[in-house]
């Protein structure tokens, strides 16, 4: 079978991937490696294309809207349906231009999802491998691994590239980079930021900005209708409105996507709120302090068309323009161009659209909290007012029903380790399956531990240089148990501190596995130390969390109370352990909170020794108060009962210990085939047939 007719594209990009999926599980590795490639290709060819006749077909179809009443429904109807059918035409024949009517049906969301958590360049890792193609298996293994953070298996074979096979550190290329160049920049606006360089930071944020706006833009340009099919017409006025409706919807929800996915880290699940005047807000400190006072006017201008009336930013703007005295250009700037096109683009499409919807019975919330009042129709607000009412009701009734928690743990078993005592049972935290124990180290223990944490820290956290901010305002890092051997085995931190911290883990086992009265074997699923700093001079004001509120082993949905126990949270987790290192910062409480992720049903203040234990569960949605000032270290630690789900890291550095000093690479460099594990799909879980032994199994946790 050709890949290629001579006429460029012809076979869709999800017929492309089941076929070099389907090479893959017949090992037939080069029509593999050439089929998946095509069908990323194929992809990405169809996305650019869109993106272009997007922008080509930009304003068809305006004349239609500019003419419309939004009080008059009747011709709102066909205004709208004028409107889309006249875009999808130009954007249609402007695809049709190029591509192939093949091509251009639409993809199963399947196939989608696939390309999504890009699993395609989890195939491609081995297939290159086996080819022994190295450095493109890994550039596939990393591309996979920027989405996937948290692919124990994935993080593994990239080490291996590297220690093994010695592929080279220009190897490692995220093959789709393109897509998050925004996040690129926005870590390095932080760093700037971090380190007080305002010349920079501004530049920095500027750039962010202008990403971060293409970005948005471009996804929302995946939305054009003309990939959809238009049905024939409909032949009742009913049947106008409820297409226009239909459709105005499916534009919609799309571009409302866009918000969030551009917001989103690849491979997390948090999205920054507000991302957008996230930025601005940074960009005019950064502004203020660099002493560009017209351009810090400017981009407060920008900020103040998302929030007209947020006093403080009002309050700046005068401080600013005060300062300004005499240069009356430079204080009557006005906002960025970019921003008020973005602004007037997005409210013009959501009058519409959400006057659209007015009348349907469908239930959406705005991804931006900056939405105008003005801009939803009076039916439509009504609509969300009774929601929202029916939910409170449906709370208030819920409130009264005790929450039970289902993991089978029973909080109140013995503490049988000598010095630590409980200090908070479930009632002293008002919760289910919670403790807080304190005396579980001493203070040199503590020292040591934290002392471990400076010298990681000092050297990044080791892992593909990628911090993972929950807020801009503090800066993370995390060492895990082998790293902390890795260090010790290269000089830089002791052997017995490393150890001390795989011990301790060990302690905190016990302690958890006796309170919580376990009724299965437990494993450690994951050890992770880490340091939350507060940046100077990023404190004032902050109103955001250290570790926003969040349940260990589901997605907490607040406004349903619901928690889904789905990827990409951490599912196998069943106890959750964290244990305290020191005292001197300021800020950074642990607490728990109801199901609403808002009512605070306890507070603990972290000190050496000090563990807080709880089941992972939605019985205790938790988070930390923002670190102001200092540096605040901890050992989180989750437990599991799922054997296939222990963290195979630990062991590897208890092999390492066990094998004292053998050279770990020379062992395995014997038995080439078991340094990369088989790619498999989340979904379509192929057979194993590697040799693998011991470590075929689900070599995969979380960080
Ligand atoms: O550091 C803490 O106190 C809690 C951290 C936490 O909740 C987490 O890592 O899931
Ligand atoms: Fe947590």
């Amino acid at each position: 079978v050709s890949v290629e007719s001579s006429s460029g594209l012809s076979a869709p990009y999800d017929e492309l991937y089941y076929r070099g999926v389907r090479a893959y599980f017949r090992e037939d590795w080069e029509r593999a490696a050439e089929f998946l490639e095509k069908s990323i290709s194929t992809r990405d060819k169809l996305l650019q294309t869109r993106r272009k006749c997007h922008h080509d077909c930009l304003t068809a179809g305006d004349d239609k809207i500019s003419k419309l009443d939004k009080d008059d429904l009747t011709l709102w109807d066909l205004g709208i349906l004028d409107w889309i059918q006249v875009r999808a035409e130009c954007v249609r024949f402007c695809m049709g231009q190029s591509i192939s009517p093949a091509v251009l049906l639409p993809v199963s969301s399947d196939i989608e999802y696939e390309f999504g958590t890009r699993n395609p360049y989890n195939y491609l890792q081995v297939t290159y491998y086996k080819l022994d193609k190295m450095a493109k298996a890994a550039s596939a293994a990393h591309t996979f691994f920027v989405a996937n953070p948290s692919h124990l298996e994935m993080r593994n074979n990239i080490e291996k590239y590297r220690r093994l096979l010695g592929v080279k550190e220009e190897s490692f290329l995220d093959r789709e980079r393109e897509q998050e160049l925004h996040w690129e920049k926005y870590d390095a606006a932080v760093l700037a930021e971090s380190s007080s360089d305002w010349v920079k930071a501004v530049k920095r944020w500027k750039e962010c900005v202008n990403e971060t706006l293409k970005q948005t833009e471009e996804c929302r340009a995946q939305c054009v209708m003309a990939s959809r099919v238009i049905p024939e017409e409909p032949d009742t006025v009913q049947g106008v409105y409820e297409r226009a409706a239909d459709l105005s919807l499916s534009l919609l929800s799309c571009k409302q996507m866009c918000v969030t996915l551009v917001s989103t880290r690849p491979g997390r699940v948090s999205a920054l709120e507000d991302f957008l005047p996230l930025q601005l807000e940074h960009l005019h400190i950064a502004q203020f302090k660099a002493g560009d006072l017209k351009g810090a006017v400017e981009t407060l201008r920008s900020l103040l068309l998302f929030y007209p009336t947020d006093s403080d930013f009002l309050s700046n703007l005068e401080l600013y323009t005060q300062t300004l005295e005499g240069d009356t250009e430079a204080q009557e700037t006005g906002p960025m161009q970019e921003i008020a096109k973005y602004i007037s683009r997005a409210l013009q499409e959501k009058r519409l659209l959400y006057f659209g919807m007015a009348n349907l019975d469908y239930k959406f919330s705005d991804p931006d909290l900056w939405t105008p009042e003005d801009v939803v129709p009076e039916s439509l607000r009504e609509t969300w007012r009774v929601e929202k009412e029916k939910l409170l009701e449906k709370l208030k009734q819920g409130e009264k029903v005790e929450e039970v928690d289902e993991s089978g743990f029973y909080a109140g078993g013995p503490v049988p380790v000598v010095g630590v005592t409980i200090t908070m049972d479930d009632q002293g935290l008002n919760g289910t399956n919670r403790v807080v124990l304190d005396g579980v180290l001493s203070q040199s223990e503590c020292d040591r531990v934290m002392q471990l944490a400076s010298v990681a820290a000092s050297v990044g956290d080791g892992y593909r240089g990628r911090r993972s901010p929950h807020t801009p305002h503090e800066k993370f890092e995390g060492l895990t148990v082998l790293r902390a051997l890795k260090l010790a085995q290269d000089g830089l931190v002791n052997q017995s501190d490393a150890r001390l911290l795989h011990k301790i883990g060990e302690t905190v086992k016990v302690l958890m596995d006796s309170y919580f009265r376990s009724h299965s074997v437990l494993y450690f699923a994951y050890t992770h130390l880490v340091c939350r700093s507060a940046i100077p001079g990023h404190q004032e004001g902050r109103s955001d969390l250290s570790h926003p509120v969040h349940v260990d082993n589901c997605i907490l949905e607040p406004e349903t109370r619901q928690c889904w126990r789905e990827a990409p949270a951490f599912t196998h987790r069943d106890l959750s352990a964290v244990l305290y290192l020191n005292d001197d910062f300021e800020g950074g409480e642990f607490f728990f909170t109801d199901r609403d992720a808002k009512t605070v049903t306890a507070s603990v203040k972290p000190k050496c020794g000090r563990l807080v234990g709880f089941t992972s569960g939605p019985v205790n949605p938790h988070g930390v108060t923002a670190v102001t000032a200092g540096r605040r270290c901890a050992l989180a630690l989750w437990l599991t009962t799922e054997k296939h789900h222990r963290d195979m890291e630990r062991e590897e550095a208890e092999e390492l210990w066990a094998a004292n000093g053998k050279s770990v690479v020379k062992e395995e460099k014997g038995d080439g085939e078991s340094a990369v594990k088989t790619a498999r799909s989340g979904r379509s879980q192929g057979k194993e047939r590697s040799k693998e032994r011991e470590r075929v199994t689900g070599r995969r946790d979380e960080l």
